[in-house]
C-alpha cells in the first residue's frame, strides 16, 4: 500500500508561550498545540527560538509569548525589546527557512493614538512607550525576514488566566464599593479565547496558501476603560460605583494612547473572521471565574 503523507492541515502548531492567557487558550482550544514555555525556550534567547523551530516537526508557528508589563517596560526596555523584537525575528527568519507559516500577536499600543478614527493596518505608528516600541520592533523584523506571516494587533486582552483588567478590577472590588477609572482612552476589549480561535483559523487558512499580512483584530463596541469597568460589574452583579477620570488624573510609568480604536475590515475580509461582540465573551469570562 503506498503511503500517503499526513495532509498539512492536520499538523502540529508550534506555540511560543504556555502560561499566557492566549497560549492558555490555544492549548484548550487544539489538541495539535505544540506549546513551549519559557522553562523550554526563553525568548531573551533568540537563537534558542530559531533552533526550536528548525528541530519542530511542525506545519505552523504561533507566538504567543511576549513582555507584557507595560509599566516595567520603561525601566526595562533592553529586555522587553529583546523578547519582543529580537525573539519573533528570529522565529520569522526561522519560519522563512524552513517555509513555515507563521502568526504573531501584536498591540494596538504600536500607535500614537491620536484622533477618534479607527487605525489601519498600513496606518502611521508612533509607539508612546517602551513597550509599544519593543513590539513594533518585533513587527518590522517579522516583515523584513520575508517569511509567510501575518501580524495580529489586538487589545485589551482578558481572560479567566493571567493578569488583565478584569481580574485587577474584580480584586479591587472585594475591597471597595467606589472607584474610578480613565474615560479618555478607548478601545476594543478581546478576550484570548476570541483571540486564540482566530489565530488557528488564521495558520489553518495559511497553511493552505492563504497570503500573510498586518490585520488588526479587537471585540466590538470600543469603549473607554470606564465603560469597560462598569460592564465587569453590572455582569457579576457587584455595586460599585465607577467614575470618569482623565488619564491625567492616573499617572503611570507609561503613556497609553487615547484611541486605541481598531478597523477590523481587512481581517474579515480575507479570513473571514468578524470583530466578537466583547460583552458576550465577558459572560464566558466572569462564568469561568466562578467556578475556579
Ligand atoms: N495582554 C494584553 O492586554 C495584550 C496583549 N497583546 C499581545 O498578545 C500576545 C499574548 O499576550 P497575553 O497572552 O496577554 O500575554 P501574558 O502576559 O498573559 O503572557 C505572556 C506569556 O509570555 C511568556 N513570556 C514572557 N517573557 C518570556 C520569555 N523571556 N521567555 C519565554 N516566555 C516568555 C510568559 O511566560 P511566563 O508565564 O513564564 O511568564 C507568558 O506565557 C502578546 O504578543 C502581547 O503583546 C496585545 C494586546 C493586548
Ligand atoms: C487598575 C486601574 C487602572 N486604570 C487605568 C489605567 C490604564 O489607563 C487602564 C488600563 O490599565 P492596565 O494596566 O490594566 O492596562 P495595560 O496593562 O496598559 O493594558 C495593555 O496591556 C498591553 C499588554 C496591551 O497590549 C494593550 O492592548 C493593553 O491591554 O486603566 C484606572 O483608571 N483605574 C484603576 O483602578
Ligand atoms: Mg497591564
Amino acid at each position: 500500500m503506498t503511503q500517503t503523507p499526513t495532509p498539512a492541515i492536520d499538523a502540529p502548531i508550534l506555540v511560543f508561550g504556555r502560561t499566557g492567557q492566549v497560549a492558555t487558550e490555544l492549548r484548550l482550544q487544539s489538541d495539535r498545540v505544540i506549546a513551549l514555555g519559557r522553562d523550554e525556550v526563553d525568548l531573551s534567547d533568540p537563537a534558542a527560538c530559531a533552533r526550536a523551530i528548525k528541530e519542530a516537526d511542525a506545519g505552523a508557528v504561533i507566538n504567543a509569548a511576549a513582555y507584557t508589563a507595560v509599566d516595567r517596560a520603561e525601566e526595562e526596555e533592553a529586555l522587553a525589546t529583546l523578547v519582543n523584537g529580537a525573539a519573533p525575528t528570529a522565529m520569522a527568519e526561522a519560519c522563512a527557512a524552513r517555509e513555515l507559516p507563521l502568526v504573531h500577536i501584536s498591540t494596538d499600543y504600536v500607535f500614537d493614538g491620536q484622533g477618534t478614527s479607527a487605525w489601519k493596518p498600513n496606518d502611521l505608528t508612533g509607539p508612546l512607550g517602551a513597550y509599544g516600541r519593543s513590539k513594533l520592533a518585533g513587527e518590522q523584523g517579522i516583515r523584513n525576514a520575508g517569511a509567510h506571516a501575518s501580524i495580529l494587533r489586538t487589545s485589551w486582552v482578558f481572560s479567566a488566566h493571567g493578569n488583565n483588567f478584569v481580574k485587577t478590577m474584580l480584586r479591587v472590588s472585594e475591597t471597595r464599593n467606589a472607584l474610578t477609572v480613565v474615560a479618555d482612552q478607548v478601545g476594543g476589549p478581546t478576550s484570548a479565547a476570541d483571540i486564540a480561535a482566530a489565530c488557528l483559523v488564521m495558520t489553518d487558512a495559511m497553511i493552505v496558501g492563504q497570503a500573510g499580512g498586518t490585520f488588526h483584530f479587537a471585540g466590538e463596541p470600543d469603549v473607554s476603560w470606564a465603560e469597560f469597568a462598569r460592564e465587569i460589574f453590572a455582569q457579576s452583579g457587584r455595586e460599585v460605583t465607577v467614575t470618569d477620570i482623565p488619564a491625567s488624573d492616573y499617572p503611570t510609568p507609561a503613556k497609553r494612547p487615547s484611541n486605541s480604536r481598531m478597523d477590523c475590515t481587512d481581517l474579515e475580509r480575507e479570513f473571514g473572521i468578524a470583530r466578537p461582540n466583547w460583552r458576550a465573551s465577558l459572560a464566558v469570562v466572569l462564568n469561568d471565574l466562578k467556578g475556579s
